[in-house]
């Protein structure tokens, strides 16, 4: 990962900043427009009143003719009104637009990650890079989030300064009556010039002061992500409703609070950030601060003696006052964004790193023959394989077929590479050596999603959503309530449902719904067997299908076995070597080789191979 050791360049903040301006308005073109409009709108609309008070001042002062009074009293309450209603219309559109930035900028990641090659996720840089703009996004409002934002300001600030001059010109440029004898000086080309000059310093120094203080951040992103990351976990401990038993049990909160303390303090009283704040970060803020001030007294100084010296009538001086101001303002924000959009290029450019994580994984275009006769045969072939960053073989020269319709169990010990030959069938890795094949072609050559569409598999891990229970086994928002029910009735799952509420309407657990349902570690594997079902797939694959089963409805299961599965080709992974006795042909696998094949029958007859070993350390439980 890139390190933040200085700044970026300002050639690589405008690249790094339009790069994610175009993202935004790519996905979100209504969001961004209705913050331009509203922003020009809120610049420009205030120079309407600031003109006709200024020339209600000098009518007052000057001929107070009571037709002309009346008429800009009416044009400045009719402008006014108008104004304030659309500033509300735009006001509405603006936070219709963007609700929700913070999901939006999620969605952004989101979409990358599911994207992205699955061999990518296991990585350790994905994993950190991901970690640290999360941390560098909700901490200080870094990255993408800021985006939209800085170029707001920096319209903004464009068009104050531009109505601002408009309106100050003539302040520069009126000249002083001779009468005034040695006030003349105050249209003297040079004393004006000097002047601006003044101006001008003071305005670049305060925001430059307080840019300085912000890129303490940026310069020391890379020291807070692992106090970021620790008080991102340790700061909700509580929360984490899946690990709150183990805490309360063994009150690994003391630890994690140790820990916490000991190995980083970036947070704390005496750490980096409570240093740099007492030290540079606040000295730069308080002088900015202090200068801004110096300047509101120069401007006053300047056009109170030009209206004492009689250049112009009390009226203006409000209108000067109030647009050199922003003229102020304006040249202020814009310095301030454009640091602010530097000390944010760090932290975009380590948004784009992970946006830019390739796929390398090759995309076939072969469509997947689709057959009424389910007849897809597939094949490994001398297939070895390692993990990304691993030296081990986690397969080694693997040889096997599978034959259509049948029923193959896959059996080994802890580690022996089982789900790792499920990940290649499916793709989720690509060999390191050798090739798999599907009807006699690379599977690599096939489109992925459609090679994908030929298997139902429950993951050792699976995962169900908060959602209906319905949607959870079709994994769709619409789908057949019939066949939902027949699925979740050939895994044993009906007197459960018979006892929902709502049938296959009800919720899965209660963060989305107060009557969703909490269903056990068994439960929610049948409904994972449900889905698998459900997708209707070629072929079944179930990794320790039945762990979590009680012995009645893993018995059930198993006896209505080849009814669940049906014509498919059923892969089967199980440490219950009772349970593979369903099967035609068991692989035991070992150290990442396949050491055995054969029937059930002859592979429990063998008595120096692997399978008797295991089988009869397992018997012996039940028998002794
Ligand atoms: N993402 C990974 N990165 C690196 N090594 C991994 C990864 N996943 C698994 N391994 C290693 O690959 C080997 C095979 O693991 P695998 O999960 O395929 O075993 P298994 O036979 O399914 O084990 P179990 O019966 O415990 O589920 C193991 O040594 C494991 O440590």
């Amino acid at each position: 990962m890139e390190k933040n050791k200085k700044l970026k360049s300002w050639g690589e903040m405008v690249k790094l900043n339009n790069r994610a301006f175009m993202i935004f308005y790519k996905h979100y073109p209504q969001m961004v427009l209705s913050r331009f409009i509203s922003v020009i709108w809120t610049a420009l609309t205030p120079y309407v009143g600031v003109y006709l008070s200024a020339l209600l001042i000098d009518e007052l002062a000057g001929s107070r003719n009571v037709d002309r009074l009346q008429f800009l009293v009416s044009i400045t309450l009719g402008s006014t009104a108008l104004i304030a209603l659309g500033s509300a219309l735009l006001n509405k559109w603006k936070e219709t637009q963007n609700a929700g930035l913070w999901l939006k900028v999620e969605h952004i990641l989101s979409e990358k990650l599911l994207d992205m090659d699955y061999v990518n996720l296991d990585e350790t840089e994905t994993a950190e890079l991901l970690s640290t703009i999360r941390q560098n996004q909700n901490g200080g409002g870094w990255g993408l989030l800021r985006v939209i934002q800085n170029y707001e300001a920096l319209c903004s600030s464009v068009l104050t300064l531009l109505g601002g001059i408009s309106l100050t010109v003539s302040l520069f440029i009126s000249r002083v009556p001779e009468s005034a004898g040695a006030y003349t000086i105050l249209h003297n080309p040079l004393f004006v010039l000097l002047v601006i000059v003044v101006m001008l310093v003071i305005t670049y120094i305060a925001p430059a002061l307080s840019n300085k203080a912000g890129s303490y951040w940026a310069l020391n992103a890379d020291s807070h992500n692992l106090g970021n990351r620790m008080l991102s976990f340790f700061g909700w401990l509580g929360y984490h409703r899946d690990i709150a038993a183990d805490v309360r049990m063994y009150r690994q909160d003391k630890m994690c609070e140790r820990y916490n303390h000991n190995k980083d303090d970036t947070f704390g009283s005496n750490g980096l950030f409570a240093h740099l704040s007492w030290g540079p970060i606040g000295f730069y803020s308080a002088a900015s601060s202090a200068i801004s001030v110096i300047f509101t007294g120069v401007v006053y100084a300047f056009v109170c003696l030009k209206a004492w010296a009689g250049a112009f009538g009390l009226g203006a001086v409000t209108q000067y006052v109030t647009s050199i101001t922003k003229v102020s303002g304006g040249v202020s924000s814009l310095i301030s964004m454009l640091g602010d959009m530097r000390n944010n290029a760090s932290f975009l450019a380590q948004v784009f790193e992970f946006l830019d994580i390739p796929n390398n994984m090759y995309q076939g275009s072969l469509t997947v023959e689709k057959r009424r006769d389910r007849k897809y045969q597939v094949e490994f072939r001398n297939v070895s394989f390692q993990y990304p960053g691993s030296n081990n073989y986690a397969l080694r020269n693997v040889n096997m077929k599978f034959e259509i319709g049948k029923r193959l169990a896959v059996v080994g010990m802890n580690g022996s590479g089982k789900t790792t030959f499920i990940k290649l069938l499916c793709r989720l890795y690509e060999p390191t050596e050798g090739e798999i094949l599907l009807n006699g072609i690379d599977i690599r050559k096939y489109n992925y999603a459609e090679y994908m569409m030929i298997f139902s598999v429950v993951f050792q891990d699976f995962k169900l959503f908060a959602f209906k229970l319905g949607e959870n086994v079709a994994s769709n928002a619409t789908y057949d309530g019939e066949r939902v029910i027949d699925c979740l009735q050939k895994v044993g799952f009906a007197e459960r449902l018979a006892e929902m509420q709502h049938g296959i309407e009800t919720y899965l657990y209660k963060d989305y719904d107060k009557d969703g349902v909490n269903v056990s570690g068994g439960e929610a594997q049948k409904i994972a067997i449900a889905r698998a079902l459900y997708k209707d797939a070629p072929f079944i694959i179930l990794d320790e299908p039945t762990a979590a089963l009680d012995p009645i409805a893993e018995a059930e299961i198993y006896s209505k076995f080849n009814d669940i599965v049906g014509d498919k080709t059923a892969i089967y992974i199980s440490h219950r070597l009772s349970s593979c006795k369903f099967c035609d042909e068991i692989s035991v696998f070992h150290e990442g080789a396949v050491i055995q094949q054969g029937t059930p029958a002859s592979l429990v007859a063998d008595e120096k191979g692997k399978y008797y070993e295991l089988w009869h350390a397992q018997a012996q439980y039940y028998t002794e």
